[in-house]
């Protein structure tokens, strides 16, 4: 049975994440960040490819363990790997992949697949039909096998057999980007609305910001392992602030057809296993300042305000 969530649904805190392969250096994927979804909210996270969006909900999902930091759901903390079958602050959460290839068993049936997590969650009404309705497909489908879905639908069936465990926070982990272009916006909504319909929080990864834009009631945008900028969708559409959020919404194409701003950045995403000293984005800032390159700044977070950027932070006052 699906132990019911209280207070602040997700809450990761300074958390820190770190892949290690025999022979090279320790890549800290997540590199000290917080980030938080209330019940009912749809939070984007969004960065560029390597910026480690996948480590931090693996991590929160109990898939992967954390060096340091933590993460609460549901005031629960999420216990070390190897634990999280029996971790009760997991029970709520489902993710849905990028892929649903990798998480649909092929050669059963997907009803029978939708219906383990009607089991899990101790449904014993809503039938795998309904669930298939739900996200918008025949009732009869639940006969059919994963190769007998487009994938589109696929990805339907896996966000079904997620609801079927009554989430009561849903993660998204680039659940569109192998979609074909008319099907991405449409199974983004979709899974906004089933969260929001549920009472569940989503948490939504992808690396397209008009989509989540399109979604997002916050966003959250991460840059080398931490969460640069928080805010309400609109408010940081409208006003970003930190300069690598300025260039990543630069880069967006415009809906009125205005035409393509290109990225203003300079260089490449530095190697996470040697990340810039000071801000990690100094190298690449047109506003870089001497301070930038000396300390890092603190914010990115509600503890430390919304924007990790020293043209938004009051400098360090020197020890008097
Ligand atoms: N299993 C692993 N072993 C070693 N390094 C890894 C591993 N998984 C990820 N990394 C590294 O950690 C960093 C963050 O990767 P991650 O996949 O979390 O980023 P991401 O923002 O989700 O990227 P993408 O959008 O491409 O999936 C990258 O530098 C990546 O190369």
């Amino acid at each position: 049975m699906t132990m019911p969530l209280t207070g602040p649904l997700l809450s990761v805190e300074d958390l820190v994440v770190e892949h290690r392969t025999p022979g090279r250096p320790v890549v800290r994927a997540v590199a000290g960040t917080g980030l938080h979804v209330a019940a009912g909210e749809v939070v984007g996270l969004v960065g560029e490819s390597g910026c480690g969006k996948s480590t931090l909900a693996r991590a929160v999902c109990g898939l992967h363990g954390a060096a340091s930091g933590r993460i609460l759901i549901g005031g629960h903390p999420v216990t070390p790997l190897g634990l999280r079958r029996r971790d009760p602050a997991l029970t709520g959460v489902q993710m849905v992949f990028q892929d649903p290839y990798s998480s649909l068993n092929p050669r059963r049936r997907v009803g029978a697949q939708i219906a383990d997590g009607l089991r899990t969650a101790g449904d014993t009404t809503t039938s795998p039909a309904d669930l298939l309705e739900r996200v918008g497909l025949p009732r009869a489908f639940a006969g059919r096998y994963p190769h007998e879905f487009s994938g589109g639908q696929r990805q339907r069936v896996a966000i079904a057999r997620a609801l079927a465990a009554r989430p009561s926070l849903l993660i998204g982990d680039e659940p569109i980007s192998a979609l074909d272009a008319s099907a991405q916006a449409q199974v983004a909504r979709l899974m906004r609305d089933l969260a929001v319909e549920s009472g569940a929080g989503l948490l939504f990864i992808s690396h397209d910001l008009s989509v989540v834009r399109l979604i997002a009631d916050r966003i959250a945008v991460m840059y080398l392992g931490k969460v640069v900028e928080t805010g309400p969708t609109a408010e940081v559409w409208a006003d970003p602030k930190h300069p690598y959020t300025r260039a990543l919404l630069a880069a967006i194409p415009s809906p009125d057809g205005a035409g393509v701003l290109p990225a203003e950045l300079p260089g490449d995403v530095p190697d996470p296993a040697d990340p810039p000293a000071g801000c990690r984005f100094h190298p690449r800032c047109p506003f870089v300042m001497d301070v930038c390159r000396e300390r890092e700044p603190l914010g990115g977070s509600a503890q430390f305000g919304p924007v990790a950027c020293w043209l938004h932070e009051p400098e360090p006052s020197s020890p008097s």
